[in-house]
Parts: structure tokens; C-alpha cells; sequence
């Protein structure tokens, strides 16, 4: 599939697009003044006015400091940056991914099959992915020695770990249908901390290795495939290509070099250039949610993601919920000059969730040149970091409730546990402290907006145990954590990164800025390994190197 030019696309900087900026500029004026208590006070209605449901997923933004003005006019400045057209062109194929002459595509792969007949490289890829998780579910997937699979680890980083990662702890209570799961485990970090203690707790025998990378070149997966080849090859010296064929299964866009490192063809799946790294977990990247879930989860998480591509493409932007989303982080970072967003999932099951949004947000949108290649001179991505909740709360909560720094928080979680299956789902403890675990949520929510005003006596308090509160939120309350709602919710996010980035004129989809450091780090091994190349850097990086070198064991 090949992306179409951009086509009809307005330049950036027009004098609409500077008239909305003047004019928000000149709002927020005034909006630096607001206070959140205020704004509740005043409007009763503000609840109804500032909340959308969609795509099992409510979305509450009243307590950001902004009014329904302010989102008229942002979507002024959305239509004056062309974002209807930016819209199409995206779902049309086009070469949105400009730098690197690309379309961004990931929505394709939610896309529900075509009519009969038509050849779809997309559901041949689904249907070889669920004959490989059925195989195993229902352990016709031998090892080498005939033993059936027990244990599945997911060798990746970036983009093929960390969405895999989360949608499978999130869904972990969803057991799948069909046969008997097998254990999952993540693998990604190079130095090899996370593998070497897992190799010392699995059987070989029963382990299926997935070496999941679009590139097929990333050093920290090779690196981490290549212990976990040679320790199959130690517990089964005799076996030669069973080992490779038995136990490693493939997921990349570069089949030819996944057979050159050996993977066999049978157990190659694969995916495309038109899908990015952090966009992939809906292609075969996504082959751990459908071991966890089983393919009938794997596919309701698909379905929930296409109901919200419609959704975007098709409710008018007063009720859209990615555009809603993007033009409150647009307002907060560039008119009211708030840098900082902390990611709070209310569920330990999206304990992952603050990690994957941190590499989906800030390895798309952190840029700074525009379309014409220009520096621009305004904030893009704000700085996003997270915890769960709870946990949150006995870590920074102090710096949002008392620092200096304003900070837009993000609260997440599910109105309904709706606990299946296992020992533990019918026990009312645990219903109690889901409940608990709410309660906490809109609590320090509403500290947060309305500081010592939330409380029934702040006369005489003394300083140090103020609340000033005017902390902006949003809150997303899942009905339920689904594998359709979660589908719902990372689409939404994926296509709020793709507002942002039409707002702020800059491609989300490459990631140059993390390419340098890459080769940089090759020449660097050299120089700890033999002193080679030390003369010609910096004096900081030459002493610690130098440092490095003289605590390495003498055998080395
Ligand atoms: O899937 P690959 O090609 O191994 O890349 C892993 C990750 O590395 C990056 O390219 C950044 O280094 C991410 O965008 C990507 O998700």
C-alpha cells in the first residue's frame, strides 16, 4: 500500500490561524485569573455543558480552567490549521508521515474485513496470527522435545513492549475463551536485568520466545533474542533448527531479516511501514494481548478502536472526544503555559498505561520543526509522567497539591470493576475497595480544582496546610475496562496526539530525535572495550568512560 500525496492541505500560518491565536491569546488573559472554585460556582451546569460520553467512555473536562467560550475558540484555530482536512487525509492514506514519505495507517488494522474476495493483507496477517494463538491455547504448539507451551516471552522495547505490555496486564482478568493460557512475560531492557532472572525461572522445554521488533534491527531486542536463543541452544545441544523452529516466532515489517537471524517462515508474522512503532499494537506487535484474551478479546479490542476511528472522522467537533482532548492540552500548554500533564490510572490494571502514554505523546509530538522545516516557537508536548493513583498519592501528590508548578493531571479509571473469573471475584472486601479506590479518585480531584474551598472550614488554617487548588483535570471514567473500551481508549488517544500535531503543525509520526543517540552508543562500545576513540571526546564522557574501563574484570 503506497500513501497518496498530501493534497488540499492549508499552509500553517495563515491569517485565520493568527487571528484564532490573538484571540485566545487575549482570552486567556482573563482565563489566568479564574479560579476552578469560581467557575463551579458560578455554573451549575458546567458538569452537562463540559462532559462527553462516547465509545463506553466518559470524559469529563469541567474542571479544566476553561469555559465553553474557550472551546469555541480552539475549534477556530482547529479549523483555521485545516484540521477537517488533516482528518481525511489521514484516514484517506495520505502521506501524512511527510519526513519519511509515509501514510499513517494503524486505523487500518481495525478495520472491520472486507467483502468476500477482495485480498486484504491485513485479515491474511490476523488469520495466520490466530492459527499460531490457537496452537498454543490449546497446546498443539509442541517444544522441541514435545512438550506443550507454558510460558511465552514477548523480547521487545518501545513501541513493540510497551502496548502489548499494558493491554495484557490491563485484560488479565479477561481469560480467553478457547484452551488454556500460557504464562506471559515482557522482555525489553538491554542490559539484560529483566532476562537473565526469567531464564533462571522458566523451562526451556515448554518456553516460545517472540522476538517482536518492526525494524528487526533494534540492539536492545536482538541483544535480549540472542541470550534467550543461546540459552535454548545450551538446554538443547542436539537439536539444531528445532530450536529456532520449536521456540522462536517472529513479528516485524522486515521478513528478510527475520529469516537471516533465523527465524523460520512458518513462524514469521507480519505488519507494515505505514504502521509506526507506538501505533502497532494492533497489528501481529499485539500477539501477547491475544495470548492473554484469547483472539475473540483480541478482536473486541480491534472493534472498539474502529467504533472510536468513526467516531472521530464523523461526530461534529463539539462532541468529538479526540479533538476535545487535543484542544485542552492545547490550551493548557500554550495559553496558560502549563508544562507539565501527570497520567493517574485508579486501577492497578493500568499500571502500564502512564508508560505507553509517555512514548505514545512525547515520541510523537515532541518536535520542534514544522511542515515548511521550520523551528517553531512554541511549547509542543508538554512533559507527561505517571503512577497509579493511589500509589501516586504517597509519592508526588504532595508537589500537586502544594508546589510551585501548575499541573494538568489526568485521573483514569473504571466506573464498574466487573471482576470475572478466578478465586477472588466474588469477594465483597474486594468490591469495597474498588469503591475506596473511586473514592480516592474524585477526592483528590476535586482538592486539586477547588482546593481549601472543597473543605467545610479553612478560617484560621494556617499556611502550611493551605490548599490553593486551581490545579486543572481531566477525568475518564471507563464503564467498564473491556477489551472494547480499552480499544476505545487508546484510539482516542492516538487520534488526540494527531490533533495536537496538526494544531502544532509538526509530523507525530517519525522519531528522529531518537536515532543519533543510537549510532552515537556504537562507537561508545569501542571505547569501553579497548580505550579505541577516547582521545576525541568531551572530557566528562572520556573520564567516566575511562572510569568504566578500570572496573571491568581482568579476564574481559
Ligand atoms: O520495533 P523496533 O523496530 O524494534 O523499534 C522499537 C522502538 O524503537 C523506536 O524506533 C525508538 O527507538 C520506537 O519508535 C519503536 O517503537
Amino acid at each position: 500500500m503506497t500513501a497518496a500525496p498530501l493534497h488540499d492541505l492549508p499552509p500553517h500560518h495563515t491569517d485565520a490561524a493568527r487571528d484564532a491565536d490573538r484571540a485566545l491569546r487575549e482570552h486567556a488573559e482573563q482565563a489566568r485569573h479564574w479560579h476552578l472554585a469560581d467557575l463551579f460556582a458560578e455554573d451549575p451546569r458546567r458538569f452537562e455543558t463540559l462532559s462527553l460520553h462516547a465509545g463506553g467512555l466518559l470524559v469529563d473536562i469541567s474542571k479544566q480552567r476553561l469555559t465553553a467560550d474557550t472551546l469555541e475558540k480552539l475549534r477556530a484555530l482547529a479549523a483555521a490549521r485545516g484540521l477537517d482536512t488533516w482528518i481525511r487525509c489521514l484516514f484517506e492514506g495520505g502521506e501524512v508521515n511527510w519526513t519519511e514519505g509515509r501514510a499513517a495507517m494503524h486505523w487500518r488494522l481495525r478495520q472491520p474485513p472486507r467483502p468476500q474476495g477482495e485480498p486484504d493483507p491485513v485479515q491474511e496477517q490476523l488469520a495466520r496470527m490466530e492459527r499460531i494463538v490457537k496452537r498454543i491455547l490449546s497446546g498443539q504448539w509442541r517444544g522441541c522435545e514435545g512438550d506443550a507451551i507454558t510460558d511465552v516471552v514477548n523480547v521487545g522495547v518501545g513501541g513493540s513492549d510497551l502496548g502489548p505490555l499494558m493491554a495484557s496486564v490491563a485484560l488479565h482478568e479477561n481469560h480467553p475463551r478457547e484452551g488454556r493460557r500460557p504464562r506471559v512475560h515482557f522482555v525489553s531492557s538491554m542490559d539484560g536485568s529483566q532476562i537473565a532472572p526469567l531464564l533462571d525461572e522458566l523451562n526451556p522445554a515448554t518456553t516460545l520466545i517472540v522476538v517482536s521488533s518492526k525494524s528487526f534491527t533494534t540492539v536492545d531486542t536482538l541483544s535480549n533474542a540472542a541470550t534467550a536463543r543461546c540459552w535454548l541452544e545450551q538446554a538443547f545441544p542436539k537439536m539444531n533448527g528445532a530450536v529456532l523452529r520449536c521456540h522462536f516466532v517472529g513479528v516485524s515489517a522486515k521478513p528478510e531479516r527475520m529469516s537471516e537471524w533465523g527465524i523460520h517462515e512458518d513462524n514469521q508474522l507480519l505488519f507494515w511501514d505505514w504502521v509506526g512503532g507506538r501505533y502497532s499494537l494492533w497489528s501481529a506487535i499485539g500477539l501477547p494481548i491475544a495470548l492473554t484474551i484469547g483472539m475473540d478479546g483480541f478482536r473486541e479490542l480491534l472493534a472498539g478502536a474502529n467504533e472510536m476511528d468513526r467516531h472521530f472522522q464523523e461526530a461534529p467537533w463539539e462532541k468529538n472526544l479526540p479533538v476535545l482532548l487535543g484542544l485542552v492540552d492545547v490550551w493548557n500548554l500554550n495559553f496558560l503555559d502549563i508544562t507539565a500533564r501527570a497520567v493517574l490510572p485508579y486501577d492497578g490494571r493500568l499500571k502500564h498505561w502512564p508508560a505507553y502514554v509517555e512514548q505514545l505523546e512525547m515520541e510523537s509530538n515532541g518536535k520542534s520543526v514544522d511542515r515548511d522545516g521550520e523551528v517553531v516557537d512554541y511549547h509542543t508536548c508538554p512533559v507527561i509522567w505517571g503512577e497509579v493513583g493511589p500509589n501516586a498519592q504517597h509519592a508526588f501528590y504532595q508537589l500537586l497539591h502544594q508546589g510551585t508548578q501548575p499541573v494538568a493531571c489526568e485521573f483514569l479509571a473504571a466506573a464498574r470493576h466487573g471482576r470475572r473469573n478466578g478465586n477472588s471475584a466474588e469477594l465483597q472486601p474486594l468490591e469495597e475497595q474498588h469503591i475506596l479506590t473511586l473514592a480516592n479518585c474524585l477526592a483528590q480531584s476535586r482538592l486539586l480544582a477547588l482546593g481549601d474551598r472543597a473543605l467545610a472550614e479553612d478560617d484560621g488554617t494556617p499556611t502550611h496546610k493551605r490548599y490553593r487548588g486551581n490545579q486543572p483535570s481531566t477525568t475518564l471514567l471507563l464503564d467498564e475496562l473491556t477489551p472494547r473500551h480499552l480499544g476505545a481508549l487508546v484510539a482516542l488517544y492516538e487520534h488526540k496526539v494527531f490533533v495536537q500535531a496538526v494544531l502544532w503543525g509538526i509530523n507525530p509520526f517519525d522519531q528522529w530525535g531518537v536515532e543519533m543517540g543510537k549510532k552515537i552508543a556504537k562507537d561508545m562500545i569501542q571505547v569501553l572495550e579497548s580505550g579505541a576513540g577516547a582521545d576525541g571526546l568531551d572530557a566528562s564522557t572520556r573520564a567516566l568512560a575511562a572510569y568504566v574501563r578500570e572496573r571491568q574484570p581482568d579476564d574481559r
